[in-house]
């Protein structure tokens, strides 16, 4: 950008600015205010069915059991909204993380700020991929070009001039830059306007919650018909409606999942904060239980492996090779003057790409007080990369009257190409090009060229008369953490994939170093040339692509989708967002990645860590683990007490179960004894087996059998209890005590075996999280609080234990570990 640019705003008048006018954003507030919350959560069946049953006990004239059932209603009440606020919370946290955030000029120094802080007559400083954050009128503009469709609907570019163009916000920055001033945020906006937003963190229905839904709707058929069933049968046999839609309620709180749903967003919810707490930042909570299933990893190079901390390392002109790491400052032989000078004649005159600031460091370098800088030319013209010619030429004003100064960089076959040199000697600088891409550098090739200044333009770069100057080797180091990371991809069987736009043997090189297993690498052209259907072959066994053009990551991501592999991918332009969209999982870099970019993705590493790909993965993996036993959990749980509810009505004993006591069961004990899984920090081996395959329910055949068969334990223990008890003349009031605490003593002691899926004696206790013993201690108070204090003890039907008995029923409940611990052992899935 030619001119000098303007300063910007000082702090304090931003600050007074962002004060009196309020924060650039829209008031759309995503959080759910608490009114609506409880609206929703009171028109749960699971409430009607509370409330009804409590107009049933006052309609019989029990007011005691109406008024403590009203009791639990509102404490149940209480946590289920906390916990959705919660939720929500999770998911307000992570959007405020994902919104946009902008680059200002403040007191003559650019930084990084968030959208939402941007004041009127900021000056932004716009790149390609960055989403507008507000309305403004550009100062000074190059080569910009932005997408308004999320506002007009029109898809093509809109070139953008300065003085007068005027940028909007929410609008996408396609090509160039842009200095602009701030007109408008906010409400004000042409956004605001209209009322738009951006949908930040997406809740789109994932194979899980399709999994989970599936499960819910048969489970609610199946309650509703045992439910009629029930109701039917004991107004026959006993002729008291009454008696019996109140049985029918109890059942059906009993087997109503309301509890499946909200677990699995819970579950999705506390991983995505806790990843967040990571510095990885979910943008759709379905990617939590993708990440898990990963087979490929495909990454890019620079920035991702490597630091994109360019520093030039070697120069090549003719013929001879000079390191220049440790040259003294302007000690650079004069041979190799002209090829740096025509570098960097080549760059942008502020640029941002890492290797183009490397070329001007080291000319600024070498090169100070020589003839070689000309920082009064005048930039006449530009001719841009393109993924069809790899080299950018820039045509200078100013050596002489009658001839401009053309000078480009490229990558060294195109810039052998402009040259039109002959075989022999193109063969030559081609090896020496290889030769410095073999020791992982990236390579580009420098021509200059002269052009008549009265003669037009030529439209295309190849129009010149390009005469070769030698070659620039650019070093790059590997992110520290890159090898370990890469090895526990290996071992957990994830396959690690390089796709570049870089020279084959600079790729090779950098594979080699990272530890991605090389061997041979293909080229975007190799690709273009073979036939769709050998694609396949190829795509097993290659790791390392290599000049790979933008479209073509696009479809190396669907071919390895159409081969069933789950494909997880890092990007950071704007190129790469429709293979982060296509992506299973789009992984965008968050500090160098453009707004694009980060939008297409559903996961940003809010620092720019290779690790954290590796811990997003554990995470997902974990997460998918520990839902898996919360539901063994929960469906075992249910067993005992559609047993309980069941039997008696079928055999014609007394009622156990009446409303009162499913819903300390159901919406108390129960949903917190299934949170406490969230918290398991998993088997420490799941990073040593292959991913889960992507057909692998979330309840296995196994998990189902397991969980059936300690469900058939609890019920028949509490059965035997009751029964037994009953039957020896103990009353029911005493038998229906000891059958509730063995119940509820059982439901607790099933927390520990279902916290590993190993049958391993020691797992049962090592690493109990806090919060876990937390549940089980405070389920048995509880138990203790409804069966010893009288006044509770009589609203639920219980009569005091004798201390023998009680204690009893204690032990065998508690001692049923060993039996659960004893099914998981023989049911063992055969791995
Ligand atoms: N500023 C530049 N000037 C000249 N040539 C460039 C410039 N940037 C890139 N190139 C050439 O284009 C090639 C492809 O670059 P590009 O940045 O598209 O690769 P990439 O796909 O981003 O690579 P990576 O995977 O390493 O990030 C480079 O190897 C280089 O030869
Ligand atoms: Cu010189």
């Amino acid at each position: 950008m030619p001119d000098t640019p303007p300063s910007g705003l000082d702090a304090a008048t931003a600050a007074r600015r962002l004060r009196e006018d309020g924060p650039n954003e829209l008031a759309t507030s995503q959080r759910r205010p608490l009114r609506a919350l409880v609206g929703e959560v009171v028109r749960e069946p699971m409430f009607l069915l509370m409330l009804g049953s409590g107009g049933i006990y006052l309609a019989m004239g029990d007011a005691r059991q109406a008024l403590i059932l009203l009791g639990f209603v509102l404490i149940i009440m209480a946590v289920t909204v906390l916990q959705e606020r919660r939720t929500d919370g999770a998911l307000a946290e992570l959007r405020e993380l994902s919104s946009p955030r902008a680059l200002v000029l403040r007191g003559g120094v650019s930084q990084r700020i968030p959208g939402r802080e941007v004041v009127r007559d900021d000056v932004l400083l716009l790149a390609e991929g960055d989403r507008v954050p507000a309305d403004g009128q550009l100062l000074q503009a190059h080569e910009l070009s932005t997408d308004e469709s999320l506002l007009t609907g029109e898809s093509e570019p809109v070139p953008k001039q300065a003085p007068l163009g005027l940028v909007l916000a929410g609008t996408l920055v396609l090509s160039g830059q842009g200095l602009v001033r701030v007109t408008a945020v906010g409400a004000h906006t042409e956004m605001g306007r209209i009322g738009q937003s951006l949908d930040e963190v997406s809740l789109q229905p994932s194979p899980l919650r399709q999994e989970m839904a599936r499960l819910t709707q048969r489970l609610v058929f199946f309650a509703l018909a045992v439910c009629a069933l029930l109701v039917g049968l004991l107004w026959a046999l006993r002729g008291d409606a009454l008696a019996a839609v109140l049985a029918g309620i109890t059942l059906a709180m009993g087997l109503l999942p309301q509890e499946l749903p909200v677990i699995l967003i819970v579950f999705l919810a506390l991983a995505a904060r806790r990843l967040g707490r990571q510095q990885v930042l979910t943008r759709r909570l379905s990617a939590i239980e993708t990440l898990g299933q990963t087979t490929v990893l495909c990454v890019d190079k620079t920035g991702t492996l490597t630091r994109n901390r360019m520093a030039v390392h070697t120069l090549v002109a003719a013929g001879a090779e000079q390191a220049v790491g440790d040259l003294a400052p302007g000690a650079l032989p004069e041979a190799f003057h002209r090829l740096l000078e025509y570098a960097v004649l080549a760059s942008e005159i502020a640029p941002h790409d890492p290797m183009e600031q490397a070329l001007q460091r080291l000319a600024a370098q070498q090169l100070a007080g020589s003839e070689h800088l000309h920082p009064e030319w005048q930039l006449a013209r530009e001719y841009e990369l393109s993924p069809e010619l790899m080299a950018m030429s820039h045509l200078w004003r100013g050596a002489s009257p009658q001839q401009d100064v053309v000078s480009t960089k490229g990558a060294p076959e195109a810039v052998v190409d402009l040259c039109h040199l002959p075989p022999d000697q193109a063969q030559q600088v081609l090896q020496q090009a290889a030769a410095l891409a073999d020791r992982g550098l990236r390579v580009l090739g420098v021509a200059q060229a002269r052009h008549p200044r009265h003669q037009d333009w030529p439209a295309q770069q190849h129009d010149f008369d390009f005469e070769w100057l030698g070659l620039v080797g650019l070093a790059d180091p590997l992110r520290p953490e890159v090898p370990a990371a890469m090895a526990q991809c290996q071992r957990a069987g994830i396959r690690v994939v390089m796709i570049t736009g870089d020279h084959p043997r600079t790729a090779l090189a950098v594979a080699a170093q990272a530890g991605i297993p090389g061997g041979q690498a293909l080229t975007g052209d190799d690709l273009a040339a073979l036939p769709p259907g050998e694609w396949a072959t190829h795509l097993a066994s290659v790791q390392v692509f290599a000049r790979v053009k933008p479209q073509q990551k696009l479809a190396l991501v669907q071919a390895l989708q159409a081969q069933g592999e789950v494909v997880a991918m890092t990007g950071d332009g704007v190129n790469d967002a429709p293979a982060l969209k296509a992506a299973h999982i789009g992984i965008a870099m968050g500090q160098r990645g453009t707004d694009v970019a980060r939008e297409a993705a559903s996961l940003v590493l809010l620092q720019d860590d290779f690790q954290a790909i590796v811990t997003a993965i554990e995470r997902g993996r974990r997460t998918f683990a520990n839902l898996r036993q919360a539901m063994v959990y929960t469906l075992a749980v249910h067993l005992p007490i559609i047993g309980l509810a069941l039997l008696p009505a079928l055999l014609g004993w007394p009622l156990v179960l009446t409303p009162l006591h499913i819903a300390f069961l159901e919406l108390v004990i129960d949903p917190a004894c299934s949170l406490v899984f969230e918290a398991e920090s998993g088997r420490t081996g799941l990073m040593a087996q292959p991913p889960r395959r992507r057909t692998e329910a979330l309840l296995s055949a196994h998990a189902v059998r397991l969980s059936l068969l300690q469900g058939c334990w609890m019920t028949g223990l509490v059965l035997a209890w009751y029964g037994g008890l009953t039957w020896l003349g103990w009353g029911a009031a005493t038998a229906s005590t000891a059958g509730f605490m063995a119940l509820v003593a059982g439901n607790a002691a099933l927390i520990l075996p279902c916290r590993s899926p190993t049958g391993r004696w020691r797992d049962l206790f090592q690493g109990l999280p806090r919060l876990s013993a937390g549940v089980l201690l405070g389920t048995l108070l509880a138990l203790g609080l409804v069966t010893t204090v009288p006044g509770l003890a009589r609203a639920f039907g219980f009569a005091p234990l004798p201390w023998a008995l009680g204690a009893g029923v204690m032990f065998s409940a508690l001692a049923s570990l060993v039996v659960f611990q004893l099914n998981k052992r023989w049911l063992q899935p055969a791995t």
